[in-house]
């Protein structure tokens, strides 16, 4: 059996062609049903589905053999998966925010000092170390635009993709961290134990992808 994890919503409704180019349906619409393992027409392949955060957990400790997360959840994550494949479903980009009236240049000068407001500190710490600015984290789990909107933080860092979520909360994306798009990840250990079945999955993803570009 092969149990790939993915997360409800956008992951899940991208990862669909990508399943079907694989020769996979699930059986079981998430959104209908209270179901967490859904079947697939392969009876060798089923889905578990847990919070997007949740799946290189589920990867990392074998409760998936392979799943699909957001390149901002692996690097808030960390090491311990194999990573063969980018899925370029969910691409949107982690950016720097702030209110419009915020002298955001001059706040992240050599040596000064910034209060961010965020759910990926690892991703945050990492950036303004390396532009040399102290920064204190404030570690949210969501709505993070109210922030700088509540003297909470003097920026945020968030994903952004339309921008209409910043532009509907007078917020304006100061600087761009980097591209983010879904990943396919693989525990190393069900890739040795499985490596037939899975290398022809992964193959038939990569395939999938390639025909998309
Ligand atoms: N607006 C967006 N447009 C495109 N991709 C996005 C957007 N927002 C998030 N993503 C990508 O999709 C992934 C899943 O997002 P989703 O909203 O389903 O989960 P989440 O609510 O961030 O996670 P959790 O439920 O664990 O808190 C994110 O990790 C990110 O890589
Ligand atoms: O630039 P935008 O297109 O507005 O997208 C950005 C928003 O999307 C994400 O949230 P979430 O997944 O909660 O929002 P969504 O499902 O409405 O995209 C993210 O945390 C931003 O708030």
């Amino acid at each position: 059996m092969i149990t790939l994890a993915l997360s409800k919503g956008r992951i899940f409704e991208d990862s669909l062609p990508l399943l079907a180019a694989a020769g996979i349906e699930v059986l079981e619409d998430p959104e209908k049903s209270r179901k967490l393992i859904i079947g697939t027409t392969r009876p060798d392949v089923r889905v578990v589905l847990v919070r997007a955060s949740d799946v290189p957990t589920y990867v990392q400790h074998g409760g998936a053999d392979l799943g699909v997360a957001g390149l901002d959840v692996l690097l808030e994550h960390g090491d311990g998966l194999y990573r063969p494949l980018d899925l370029r479903i969910a691409r949107c980009r982690m950016s720097v925010a702030t209110r419009a009236d915020f002298d955001y240049a001059h706040a992240v000068r050599q040596g000064a000092r910034i209060r961010v407001a965020t759910k990926y500190t690892q991703i945050a710490r990492q950036h303004f170390a390396a532009k040399g600015v102290h920064v204190d984290l404030i570690k949210l789990y969501g709505s993070m635009e109210l922030a700088p909107l509540t003297g909470l933080a003097d920026a945020i860092v968030d994903l952004v993709s339309t921008g209409s979520t910043l532009k509907a909360n007078q917020l304006v994306e100061v600087e761009k961290i980097m591209d983010i798009s879904s990943r396919l990840v693989v525990n190393p250990a069900a890739l040795k134990l499985k490596r037939a079945p899975l290398r022809a999955l992964i193959d038939a993803f990569e395939q999938a992808v390639e025909s998309r570009a």
